[in-house]
């Protein structure tokens, strides 16, 4: 850690000096036609080590850059030492200062590769093998329940990432399922969506996993309660609990304390962040969704990405390069935003991940020595499954006022090749027309030509697109546990990257606690009027219009 800010590198500030004069002449309609090699030169495939039919094409080419900008990227990223601050984290160094912890989730998908020193790294084969041998007995129905029906509902009961990972892998890896197996997730407070859930679930053969790292996350722990009362008022007797209720935390303490037995506990570790831990237990629902010899291929596909990230140099290496790009737009065109755009229905719960995967990661304005960033730093992320936002905020993509880079990503084949695959060629004729429209866009001179001299200036001028949007394409044969597995990681390692160059700590979350101890203070003072106390008179005018009209 050099306490240096990102904008005292000398890499930097050549790179806003290559900004100011160069800017007017990116343009993508140019830079493709002054060189016919330049999807060559700007495409890389990754290929797992240990599979090659997991591989993944990134074709970074209608980006605004061109080799020299990208090489002065890669430039920052040597000088803020990311391949420094990488080896650290893959020998389990403390670089989780603020919390002063080991980052290791590449330790629960490692296989005895990487030699990693740090307490707790030794069990986790033990805790693999324990949810091998649980997911088994549930899904082949050995494992039952109090009255000795077989298990037919799995209710996770988790928020964050607790709930995020599962619920996107689950999703993504459908075509694996378990169909006959029924996968719930509890996560917010609102009663509603417990209330909603117990509606589909029979005692008698629902499990409930209780998810959560700390196991004091007041959300989790008041829906694991509610989820036991509504068990016990059904089966009665606290021993039936056993089989059905199940724990994945690294507070064992606790756990016990809410009546879990410590051979239904499944471990981890404080060097999980909660956003990186669907590989440890927390991917427990994935293993009984999918089976466990399929969660250990996700595993392994994260695997063959850590090793491409930890031994690629950095002008190969995908995940550097997505971040020094994401950092050029970032940093330098002062985007706001990036777009996670899946062309892949199984991905619908993509973005949705990586709006904590990255914004609770690099959402911080003060560096790891304490100073604050005179830079933006994590954009906002967004998105969502592609036609569908073709249809909804796409317009503003291509003709609003913002710059919108975005990620498209798409699978060749489909999972599900119904009529001959036409709905999939469909598909995938508009993944390959959206960022070519975006780069290229729709000239004056064109639009005239189409609607003919009749047309008025005003309608001429709306249908212009000015094109030079910039696009990632990103694409792989199918979506198997594996490629996922890989991808994620990729995006994984994209947010440590630039979280390195803005010399941030992406691993804690300091930001998500003074809501949560408001609302405490709150709670307490919410039954009488004369209680409500120390607010500004819009939360004291909110809380009282509260207790005018509520009933219960
Ligand atoms: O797993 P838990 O300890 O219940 O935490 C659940 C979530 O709590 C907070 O919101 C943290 O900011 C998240 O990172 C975490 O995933």
């Amino acid at each position: 850690m050099s306490g240096k800010l990102a904008s005292d590198y000398g890499a930097w500030k050549h790179l806003q000096g290559i900004y100011d004069v160069e800017r007017s002449q990116l343009v993508l309609k140019d830079l493709f036609a002054a060189d016919p090699e330049r999807f060559n030169k700007f495409h890389k495939e990754f290929v797992a080590a240990s599979n090659p039919s997991n591989t993944i094409l990134l074709d970074y080419s209608k980006n605004l850059i061109t080799e020299p900008i990208l090489a002065k990227l890669l430039d920052l990223a040597r000088e803020a030492d990311v391949e420094g601050t990488r080896d650290k984290m893959f020998a389990g160094e403390h670089i989780n200062t603020s919390e002063d912890r080991a980052v290791l989730h590449v330790a629960l998908r490692n296989f005895n590769d990487f030699k990693i020193a740090e307490a707790g790294v030794d069990e986790v084969a033990g805790v693999l093998a324990h949810m091998r041998e649980f997911s088994d007995s549930v899904r082949s129905g050995a494992w039952k329940g109090y009255t000795g029906k077989t298990i037919r509902t799995v209710v996770n009961i988790g928020i964050g990432g607790s709930d995020l990972g599962p619920v996107m892998v689950t999703e993504a890896l459908k075509p694996y399922a378990k169909r006959d197996l029924d996968f719930q997730f509890c996560s917010n407070i609102d009663g509603t969506h417990m209330a909603e859930i117990l509606r589909l679930c029979d005692p008698e053969t629902t499990l409930f996993i209780i998810a959560s790292k700390t196991f004091t996350t007041q959300e989790t722990i008041t829906n694991a309660e509610t989820a036991r009362e509504w068990f016990l008022s059904k089966a009665g007797d606290k021993a039936h609990v056993a089989k059905h209720f199940v724990a994945l935390s690294t507070n064992e303490k606790a756990v016990s304390a809410f009546g879990i037995d410590k051979a239904n506990m499944f471990a981890f570790w404080d060097w999980v962040g909660g956003r990186y831990s669907l590989w440890s237990a927390i991917g427990l629902s994935i293993a009984l969704c999918i089976g466990y010899d399929r969660f250990e291929e996700v595993l392994r596909g994260a695997h063959d990405m850590d090793k491409h990230f930890k031994e690629t140099p950095l002008e190969s290496n995908l995940p550097v390069i997505m971040a020094v790009i994401g950092i050029w737009y970032n940093d330098f065109y002062g985007s706001q935003t990036h777009a996670l755009l899946p062309y892949d229905q199984y991905l619908h719960k993509f973005a949705d991940y990586f709006q904590q995967g990255d914004m609770e990661s690099n959402g911080k304005f003060i560096t790891k020595s304490g100073k604050r960033v005179d830079y933006q730093t994590g954009p906002i992320i967004w998105g969502a499954a592609g036609t569908n936002g073709q249809h909804s905020f796409y317009q503003l993509v291509h003709q609003g006022t913002k710059l919108i880079p975005a990620d498209f990503i798409a699978p060749t084949t489909t999972h599900n090749p119904i009529r001959n695959s036409l709905h999939h060629r469909i598909l995938l004729s508009n993944f390959f027309a959206q960022p070519e429209a975006l780069a290229f866009g729709k000239t004056e001179e064109q639009v005239r030509k189409e609607l003919g001299s009749g047309a008025s200036e005003a309608l001429v001028k709306s249908k212009v697109f000015e094109g030079n949007r910039p696009t990632n394409s990103i694409m792989f044969p199918l979506l198997t546990p594996a490629v996922l597995g890989s991808l994620i990681a990729l995006y994984e390692h994209k947010i440590f990257t630039q979280g390195v160059i803005w010399g941030i700590n992406s691993f804690d979350q300091m930001g998500v606690e003074l809501g949560k101890v408001l609302a405490k203070a709150i709670l307490a003072q919410l039954d009488k009027p004369e209680d409500v106390k120390g607010h500004d008179s819009s939360t004291t005018g909110l809380i009282h219009y509260y207790q005018m009209y509520r009933k219960e």
